[in-house]
């Protein structure tokens, strides 16, 4: 007799997922290497910024107190003294009805504390005239305006994005406390399998799964080990599979997790003495999928039909691999839009439905069964439509889950 599983809400089973994982500690990284990695530590701003007071235009320094009562029938000369670029510093000191020729980013001289940009000014042989007044500040880049020093400018756990590196950059961090990043193995199992370069033969199919996930940590950052494939023999799998989680934080493999007469991972967790933390979830598709934890690490026995396992890999795996990283935003960015067209099917489990969304409407992206390859490449985010619902309508307000964004959501929205 078939053996009855029991499906997990899918909130549920990510929180059981989540659980398990363990951290993976620090290490210090160069600077240009640190894109795409998760601070281990916050960063203080180690100096104000910008650092000191500083004219936003190219124009003059003055004493604003000079400019006092200027006017176009009354207009102020100042007489100009010295001339300096962004890097340079004056040694000069403004005295009354004297400026700087001063250009965006200088530091403003001492005694100086307005800037006209040149545009509002006429300028002569022996002076340059102004004919409106300025008040104290007035034009200034006022040092920590943007920072103070001390500061703590961005939270341990961040995923570090280029503005993050400009940061970094701006306090002199060379090297960057990053997470470490999980060792990753991925598996894929079926005697049908080809590899990408084979021929096709009766009754097989090439492997697209392992490419695809290859490409999944990829765009998280991350790199894997990879484990090729293995028939569908309990031996050789078993053998497989054990040495592969033994160096792995986290093994992905792929099929052979139903309950087929050749789908041997059920029984490779036991032979393996492994927590199965569930092996049925109420979503569609990836009901079948399969998380166990061995030894302190993870198992994840994805689906083989493609759209399940990618939708499983983005679900289940990509926030434990961010957990393990002590990321702070575990979960996929979450938004709603209208549906593009009507999708009438009945949902007795939640539905992951690859679609195409364009800030407004979200439409399915074609063939959407659970074996399709077309829609996961045609799609750029996955519609969820809740268990226990009768279909929806074009037009109708539906959840979305957006793919391929640097930096999740730190809530589990759904
Ligand atoms: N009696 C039942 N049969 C099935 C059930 C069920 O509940 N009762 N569940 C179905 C669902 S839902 C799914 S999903 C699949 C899951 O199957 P497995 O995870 O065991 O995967 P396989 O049987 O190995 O393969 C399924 C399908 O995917 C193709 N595949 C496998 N690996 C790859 C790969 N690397 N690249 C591309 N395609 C791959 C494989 O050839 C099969 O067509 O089970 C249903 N059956
Ligand atoms: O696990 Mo299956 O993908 O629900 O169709
Ligand atoms: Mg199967």
């Amino acid at each position: 007799m078939v053996e009855k599983r029991t499906p997990l809400p899918v909130a549920e089973a990510v929180e059981r997922v989540l659980e398990h994982a363990m951290s993976l500690g620090a290490e210090k990284v160069e600077l240009e290497e640190s894109y795409g990695r998760i601070l281990a530590e916050p960063i203080i701003a180690s100096s104000d910024v910008p650092p000191f007071d500083r004219s936003p235009y190219d124009g003059f320094a003055i004493r604003s107190v000079d400019s006092t009562g200027a006017s176009g029938d009354n207009r102020v000369a100042f007489n100009v003294i010295d001339h300096i670029g962004a890097g340079e510093v004056s040694t000069k000191k403004l005295a009354p009805f004297e400026a700087i020729r001063i250009m965006t980013g200088a530091q403003l001289p001492e005694e100086a504390d307005a800037v006209v940009m040149f545009e509002q000014t006429v300028e002569s042989v022996e002076s340059v005239t102004i004919r409106k007044p300025f008040g104290a500040v007035e034009n200034v880049s006022l040092q920590g305006e943007d920072l103070k020093k001390n500061e703590v400018v961005i939270a341990s756990g961040s995923f570090i994005n280029p503005g993050t590196i400009a940061l970094l950059a701006t306090f002199g961090y060379s090297q960057v406390a990053v997470s470490k990043q999980p060792v990753v193995g991925i598996l894929s199992t079926g005697t049908e399998l080809l590899s990408v370069g084979d021929d096709l033969a009766p009754g097989k199919i090439r492997n697209s799964n392992g490419p695809m996930i290859v490409a999944q940590l990829k765009r998280m950052g991350l790199h894997c080990k990879m484990y090729g494939m293995s028939i569908d023999q309990l031996d050789e799998s078993y053998e497989v599979v054990k040495k592969a989680a033994a160096e792995t934080d986290c093994l992905i493999t792929t099929g052979g997790v139903s309950v087929g007469d050749f789908d041997f991972l059920p029984a490779i967790y036991e032979r393996l003495g492994a927590e199965v933390l569930f092996n049925k979830v109420a979503m569609r598709p990836g009901s079948v999928t399969t998380v166990a934890v061995a030894n302190g690490r993870y198992l994840f026995g994805l689906s083989g039909n493609p759209s399940a396992c990618f939708t499983g890999f983005e679900l289940f795996v990509r926030p434990a691999l961010l957990k393990m990283m002590s990321a702070s935003k575990l979960y996929l960015p979450h938004t709603t839009a209208r549906l593009g067209e009507d999708f009438t099917k009945a949902n007795p489990f939640t539905r992951f439905i690859r679609a195409l969304y364009n800030g407004d409407t979200v439409s399915p992206a074609g063939f959407n069964k659970s074996n399709a390859v077309s829609s996961i490449a045609r799609g750029n985010a996955l519609i969820v439509l809740p268990g226990g619902t009768r279909g929806y309508q074009s037009g109708d307000a539906v959840d979305v889950l957006l793919l391929g964004v640097e930096e999740g959501s730190d809530r589990w929205t759904l």
